[in-house]
């Protein structure tokens, strides 16, 4: 084992001792009731039931078969999410076949920040995972199940489904992926014709053309962001099938993945013979394999707080310091856009999930010991699936990168390090993601230009405000103050001035999108301005650091100076109201900082 990784990890087991004791034990108790619905009164078990057929009716009150709960974040809004509309039927028919049953217990709903970008219902997705977690677990607590099949993709529906379950952590559960679209434009052209359209150089159909060719179907979005990253944290977790999280959805292997999802999990429930409850799963190792798949292939930023806060619903407490140090050490293997111009139907293609275990497996990088929805160990998950005369069946994947520009292997890496570096100093702590920036511009010493509101740079870039050496500050993005929004549309603005030769960066009490790059964005600036931190005193002009080579942020201002300034409000008027986030006013202001996964979610112990 490498030693980073299983220091990391000790420090982990110790620090989540007890929490983790009082998760298991509450684990534990709930396992002990034994087939959940048989504490049913009969008039529960009645209702619970009642629209089931006759034959499911006996299977249900038998309690010697498997019912299993199907939580679906289907709807047209979300490409990724669109094949769901037929699974819970494909999912109750394969349950039929091993002689169980399967019921909807909840549809939850599931935002697509790509609809959202740059809009304000963007400042309700990171609510939506809490809103998503809790949706599970209306759903789940019916206690009508012995396992679960968790149908969600993207950005904030995957820790949302995952935090929720965890509630139920007695329970084995899988997830069920759909997979990506077919790879349509390069998402580098994508990015090349928005940068025209910022300066004016292309009209409004030549942008919505490229844009439509990018996304044109159902399944996910083909670059590497939080949604795919989801899809690679879950597959190197354990929680869904070895090698399903990159088929196409009209690929038939898809179908034969998803009803073999639906029969294992009957397998792995307390009636079957390998009794798997996702609490056990997920545990701290599995959690640095997670965390260590992420690094190695440059993943989304969202991950330092989805799997931080998934973490803690399983009594297990992660913070940047791991990420950070984990990343010196783990080797960069992936160049999936932005990371790279590859999609991720291309690191399908070059021997991905397969061949990126097997590297990190064979490197000492990931911890083999663990349980998985496929059985015990990881080293399963070097295989991949195939149908051979219509049968599912995983053969070996390969020992080598079919495209080496895409996967490469840990003895040739794109860097020595992983794609995230913990930055600190005076202003706080905040995370970037290095796999995108080219090395000559990971360090940015510039004057701040100070915004409120993301929507105010096209203005000042238009202006030509923006054409010199600055550090774009955009202050009162915070979880408490609006959400902690994606600020992805600054790209091209920003992406424009880096070509142009300048050195910019953003710094933010907000976020980026998984599909954010080359500009160096030290984000998720904690503490947020509403809370106090010091980016409400940054003023035009303040000499910024942000440096990721060192990981330091600082604010180049005398200490006398920063005590004489009063910290400009975060004026909150214009953001409280309108599209429904004035429904979230309560959630919101009980978000914890992003370190602590930005959850509203009390877990087994807050006092740790
Ligand atoms: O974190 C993410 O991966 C993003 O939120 C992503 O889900 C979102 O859809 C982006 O907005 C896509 O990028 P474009 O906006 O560039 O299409
Ligand atoms: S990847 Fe992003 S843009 Fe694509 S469907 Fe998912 S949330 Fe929407």
């Amino acid at each position: 084992m490498h030693s980073v990784v299983q220091s990391v990890t000790d420090r982990i087991i110790a620090r989540s001792q007890a929490t983790r004791a009082k998760y298991l034990a509450a684990l534990d108790e709930a396992k002990a009731n034994g087939v959940h619905r048989s504490s049913l009164s009969c008039g529960n078990l009645a209702h619970g039931f009642a629209a089931c057929s006759p034959a499911d009716k006996n299977t249900i009150k038998a309690f010697n078969k498997a019912n299993i709960g199907i939580v679906t974040a289907f709807n047209d809004m979300l490409s990724a999410h669109q094949p769901y509309e037929h699974y819970p039927q494909l999912l109750k028919d394969a349950c039929h076949e091993v002689g169980s049953v399967a019921q909807v217990a909840a549809g939850v709903p599931a935002m697509c920040d790509g609809v959202t970008q740059g809009q304000p219902g963007m400042e309700l997705s990171l609510l939506s995972r809490e809103v998503i977690a809790m949706s599970t677990a209306v759903g789940l607590s019916h206690n009508m199940f012995d396992g679960a099949l968790l149908l969600g993709i993207c950005d904030k529906i995957v820790p949302g489904l995952l935090i929720g379950a965890l509630s139920f952590g007695h329970l084995p559960m899988l997830f069920v992926p759909a997979g990506p679209m077919k790879s349509g434009i390069p998402n580098k052209e994508k990015a090349r014709v928005r940068q025209k359209f910022a300066q004016g150089q292309v009209d409004r159909n030549a942008l919505l053309e490229a844009e439509s060719k990018s996304y044109h179907s159902a399944g996910t979005c083909t670059f590497y962001g939080t949604a795919n990253s989801n899809q690679l944290m879950l597959e190197v977790m354990g929680l869904q099938l070895p090698g399903s999280s990159f088929v196409n959805p009209d690929d038939p292997l898809r179908e034969a993945l998803n009803k073999t999802a639906a029969k294992q999990v009957c397998r792995l429930t307390e009636m079957g013979t390998q009794f798997t409850p996702i609490g056990e799963v997920v545990n701290e190792k599995s959690v640095v394999n997670g965390i260590v798949a992420l690094l190695a292939t440059g993943g989304s930023t969202n991950l330092t707080m989805h799997i931080v806060a998934a973490a803690r619903a399983a009594g297990i407490i992660v913070n940047w310091d791991d990420f950070s140090e984990l990343s010196d050490a783990v080797p960069l293997l992936a160049r999936v856009y932005p990371n790279g111009h590859a999609d991720i139907n291309h690191f399908h293609a070059a021997g991905g999930m397969a061949f990126l275990i097997k590297e990190l497996l064979d490197a000492g990088l990931l911890h083999e010991d663990v349980m998985t929805v496929a059985g015990p160990g990881l080293r399963r998950y070097t295989q991949e699936p195939r149908l051979i005369d219509n049968e599912l069946v995983w053969v070996e994947g390969p020992s080598e990168s079919l495209d080496k520009e895409v996967l490469t292997a840990v003895a040739s890496p794109f860097q020595a390090n992983g794609g995230l570096k913990l930055l600190k100093g005076n202003l706080g702590r905040a995370v970037i993601k290095v796999s995108a920036v080219a090395e000559a511009h990971r360090l940015v010493e510039a004057p701040a230009v100070v915004i409120d509101d993301q929507n105010k740079l096209e203005g000042l870039f238009k202006e030509g405000e923006l054409d010199r050496d600055c550090v774009v500050v955009v202050k009162g993005q915070g979880p408490k103050a609006i959400g902690m929004p994606e600020l992805h549309k600054l790209t091209p603005i920003l992406g424009t001035l880096q070509d142009k030769g300048f050195k910019v960066a953003l710094l933010t009490d907000g976020r980026m999108s998984g599909a954010s790059g080359k500009v160096p964005a030290a984000i998720h600036l904690t503490p947020e301005a509403l809370d106090g931190g010091l980016i409400a005193k940054v003023e035009d002009g303040d000499l910024i650091r942000v440096d990721a080579n060192s990981g330091e942020v600082s604010l180049l201002v005398d200490e006398a100076v920063l005590a004489s300034r009063v910290a400009q409000k975060v004026d909150l008027r214009s953001t409280s109201f309108g599209m429904g986030r004035e429904l979230f006013a309560a959630l919101r202001s009980n978000l914890s900082s992003p370190e602590t996964g930005a959850r509203c979610t009390t877990t087994i112990d807050e006092n740790y």
